[in-house]
């Protein structure tokens, strides 16, 4: 029997699962599990133990340090007496602090920034190829996960987060660019444009190292948001039809009036939408993620229902197929279980228990900024010990908070300030010489704390403003559905839950607050800690199979990636357009013809139609191309003659013009359009008319274009959602007499466009190709397909990114199948005929395309390529970086490599000393 191949995934996470240290004496490598990120790090061990997936883990290594880096110690050491010196500002109950002095590693929630020390050593990083791989070695010899590491080694390490941490997290907590948030001598606008630059970089980075690894077949999946452009990175690199890219956002998703606001919105959906399938924690998320698409990119979508009940979404972006959906993540039950319940914990459970006997004990345990809601829990609290005098004395709310990686930020800083206040003024209310109602820690704690702590725990408090999905949250659920517990029985003690914590969408039968009305949430812990039994063990019997596992989330996901190629067999990749063989052939040619669609393709599709005019750079670059004798320049345009006379016509006449799809035609260097359907019957346009302006009466905001023959409704500034809704309509009410006069409805970029059939823009690019290259049309006569080879063009570059162009590219394919047998000798030195049918949008968007460019600004770029106004490096799509983090083939790179090879030999040689001292 043969045994069937496992599928291989390569998973992309942003850091590897461990702080990496090297002791550059002794050359050991030192890696240390990394806190945060427990959910997705035990879906890593899953797939890594699984018998029908075979996994390789993709990961930036997070900033090294050097273990005996002076300053690194030194700054370590001062993180640490910092922490004492507010520790000791606080009262502390002796048996947390017995518990709690190994502070070293926490399972903290999994949409946190990963915490991490930074190297700040003056030195750049260097190391030698076989350090790298020793710490390959080291990671693959410590669990069987097939790491690949992200090497980006750069003096300022955490450069590589900045973006990610700084602007995107915040946003996507309804955090919008606080003025205060760094000091730094340049202004916020270029700092923000370095981060971004480092984002892209760090994105590139991944797609190299996935290029190096990927194998036919390979399934990737890319996890949360400091990888947000690798999809489309990917679709770029590889020209695999099959290739299937999962991405999984692990953060809240906001909604669009929030998500508007970074400057960057548009390439970060662009990124985005290179994947097959995006995944939300719930389906909050995953609409306001259509929404935003469909406000910035044009798209449009269809809601169905996954097979777990859950909102599926198809989006269409840039004419390509995305699934957008929700699957909440999960935890390891059962390893947790395992972990929470032994003899040591049993101890400390107790010895909690006995510090505070006769107490109900709530806690709390969240990472300290502003979303984890703290203040809120505090307040909460107080209110709760004013309403309700009979629990004074009787109740201790422990809370644990972990530093963030911002900890010197002014927010972090007033934070801290006002979480003290808060609970130097509730002990002093409600306080006395024995005993503190708030005990906080301020600090990491070990796990087997963690776990005592939720185990000993007669209710759990998360307060959030805004999370993703709180683990804490899940654990405790799981802890507290142990019916078996020994020693200390923790059965069913119930969670009070914020309503804006992701968790809430799954945990439903939890005690659901709003953390800003802290009377509500008052009476809530007073409920809670009164809980009859039955009604705990009520609860917990429907909380505990709530709460997903981590396996079933991890199984859900793939399976519902797989299936897409199975559903969709006919899908198509288009690769990106080459561009320097575009420019080989380019050079070669003799006879060059250029079709170009205006909207979408040389400018940007804007709010008004009547502001999508074209910038001074591309005047440039027309001209220069025009001026080129070798060279026929068209535009063919669904717009009217005069936008097209009043932008091209009068600037430049060496241009051909094509308006309204198709219609009407005028010649280059010559002053006259001619009507193609001037003997056409146009009545239609009254009833067409008609239809239209009952359709602009319901849907606010939308408009009709009226051209000479087409005519466009466009509803663009519509709400999106009834815009679509109407267009459909319009189209059914079009329809059902478009037939009588022969006229074609077309689904255009947020309008809907009628015109007669048998005019099109194929027809037009017909004529054109079958023509003596640079002879003046005759446009009243018919075209004759008897032209010999070396009179018509030896290169076309055609040019659109709408449903109408493809009627171009579809005749030039036929054009192609023509010479093939009517001149096969006709080719070029690259064994075709140059013909370049491209499109303007994403990789898998339904075209006879041969290539696409994903929008105008590339289309701008490609076209100052072949003019040579800018190299071949600034055009091309990705920027290629070397092993270490720098733009391939620049002067830093050149500096880094001269540096590194300078350390190797500096190794060999004192390992060399060394040896000959030994001996
Ligand atoms: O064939 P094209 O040159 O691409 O023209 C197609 C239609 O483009 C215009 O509408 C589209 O672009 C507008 C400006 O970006 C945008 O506001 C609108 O939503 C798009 O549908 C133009 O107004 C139509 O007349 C053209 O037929
Ligand atoms: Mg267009």
């Amino acid at each position: 029997m043969t045994a069937t191949k496992k599928q291989r995934i390569i998973n992309c996470v942003t850091q590897l699962p461990y702080k990496i240290q090297l002791n550059e004496s002794s050359n050991i490598w030192k890696l240390s599990p990394l806190s945060g990120n427990s959910a997705l790090f035990s879906s890593l061990n899953y797939l890594s133990n699984s018998k029908d997936y075979e996994q390789v883990v993709v990961g930036w290594t997070g900033e090294i340090t050097r273990e005996d880096d002076l300053t690194a110690q030194l700054l370590e050491q001062q993180k640490q007496q910092q922490q004492q010196q507010q520790q000791q500002s606080q009262e502390k109950s002796q048996s947390i602090d017995e518990v709690v002095e190994d502070s070293t590693i926490t399972a903290s929630n999994h949409d946190n920034p990963t915490e991490s020390i930074p190297l700040e050593a003056d030195e750049p990083f260097y190391l030698t190829l076989n350090q790298m791989d020793d710490l390959t070695n080291a990671l693959n010899s410590k669990d069987e996960k097939n790491y690949n590491p992200i090497w980006l080694l750069r003096k300022d390490q955490n450069r590589w987060r900045q973006y990610a941490e700084k602007t995107i997290w915040p946003t996507f907590h309804y955090i919008l660019n606080p003025a205060d948030i760094e000091s730094d001598s340049k202004g916020k606008g270029e700092q923000e444009n370095n981060w971004w630059y480092d984002y892209v970089k760090f994105n590139e980075a991944y797609a190299m190292k996935i290029g190096e690894i990927y194998q036919k077949g390979d399934i990737i999946w890319i996890h949360d948001y400091y990888l947000m452009l690798l999809p489309q990175l990917l679709r770029m690199k590889f020209s695999d039809d099959n290739i299937l890219i999962g991405y999984f956002h692990h953060a809240p998703w906001p909604s669009y009036e929030y998500f508007r606001c970074l400057p960057r919105r548009k390439q970060i959906l662009d990124g985005l939408v290179g994947a097959n399938k995006i995944c939300f924690q719930n389906e909050q998320f995953s609409r306001h993620f259509v929404s935003s698409c469909k406000r910035l990119l044009d798209s449009t979508a269809t809601k169905l229902k996954d097979s777990n009940g859950f909102d599926q979404y198809q989006l269409s972006a840039y004419g390509g197929d995305v699934v957008v959906d929700s699957l909440p993540i999960g935890v390891d039950k059962d390893q947790l279980l395992k972990d929470a319940f032994t003899s040591d914990i049993d101890t400390k459970v107790l010895a909690i228990k006995d510090a505070y006997q006769n107490k109900k004990i709530i806690i709390g345990r969240d990472r300290l900024d502003s979303v984890r809601g703290v203040v809120q829990k505090l307040r909460a609290f107080e209110t709760f010990l004013a309403m309700y005098p009979e629990w004074r004395d009787q109740v201790v709310l422990i809370q644990v908070s972990s530093p963030t990686t911002n900890r010197d930020s002014p927010q972090t800083i007033r934070l801290e300030q006002q979480v003290n206040d808060l609970v130097n003024s509730i002990n002093s209310e409600y306080g006395n010489l024995n005993f503190s109602p708030v005990q906080h820690y301020y600090m990491r704690i070990p796990k087997d704390v963690y776990l005592s702590l939720l185990r000993v725990a007669d209710c759990c408090m998360i307060t959030s403003v805004r999370d993703g999905m709180n683990t804490t949250a899940l654990e405790y659920v799981t802890i507290k559905s142990n019916q078996q517990a020994t020693n200390y029985d923790c059965y069913g003690n119930p969670l009070i839950l914020s309503e804006f914590s992701g968790s809430s969408t799954v945990l439903k039968d939890a005690i659901i607050v709003n953390p800003w009305d802290s009377v509500a949430v008052a009476k809530s812990i007073n409920m809670a800690l009164k809980m009859p039994i039955d009604v705990k063990e009520n609860l917990q019997a429907k909380l505990s199979p709530e709460v997903p596992t981590i396996q079933s989330w991890t199984d859900l996901f793939l399976e519902s990636l797989t299936s897409l190629n199975d559903n969709h067999v006919d899908r198509k990749i288009t690769p990106a357009l080459n561009r320097p063989i575009l420019l080989q052939n380019y050079k070669d040619a003799q006879r060059r013809l250029f079709l170009f669609d205006y909207d979408g393709t040389l400018t940007p599709i804007v709010q008004d139609p009547a502001a999508a005019i074209p910038t001074a750079k591309l005047y440039n670059i027309m001209e220069k191309l025009a001026e080129d004798p070798k060279n026929q320049i068209w535009i063919i345009s669904g717009r009217d003659q005069q936008f097209l006379n009043k932008w091209w016509g009068s600037k430049n006449k060496n241009i051909g013009l094509s308006a309204e799809h198709g219609c009407f035609i005028k010649d280059v260097n010559s002053p006259d359009w001619v009507n193609l359907t001037e003997k056409v019957d146009m009545s239609w346009q009254e009833r067409v008319s008609k239809c239209m302006e009952e359709i602009t009466n319901k849907t606010p905001g939308s408009f009709i274009e009226k051209k000479k023959v087409a005519l466009t409704w466009h509803y663009r500034r519509a709400v999106p959602e009834l815009g679509e809704y109407n267009a459909a309509e319009l189209k059914k009410n079009l329809l059902i007499f478009c037939d009588d006069y022969d006229l074609e409805v077309m689904d255009g970029k947020a309008n809907i466009e009628v015109r007669p059939r048998f005019v099109n823009k194929g027809e037009i690019v017909k004529r054109l190709v079958w023509h003596e290259h640079g002879s003046p049309q005759d446009l009243l006569k018919p075209v004759k397909e008897t032209i010999p080879r070396e009179q018509m063009p030896d290169f076309i570059l055609c040019l659109g990114d709408d449903f109408t162009d493809e009627d171009m590219f579809r005749q030039l394919n036929t054009i192609e199948e023509k010479w093939e047998t009517k001149f096969p000798d006709g080719k070029n030195k690259l064994g075709h005929y140059g013909v370049y049918p491209v499109t303007v949008g994403s990789a898998s968007k339904k075209t006879v395309a041969k290539a696409h460019l994903t929008d105008p600004g590339q289309v701008v770029e490609t076209l100052a390529l072949l003019v040579g106004k800018v190299s071949l490096f600034q055009s091309a799509g990705t920027v290629e970086l070397d092993s270490r983090g720098h733009v391939k083939d620049s002067e830093s790179s050149k500096k880094s490599q001269i540096a590194t090879e300078k350390y190797t030999l500096k190794r060999t040689a004192s390992s060399t000393s060394v040896t000959k001292a030994q001996n």
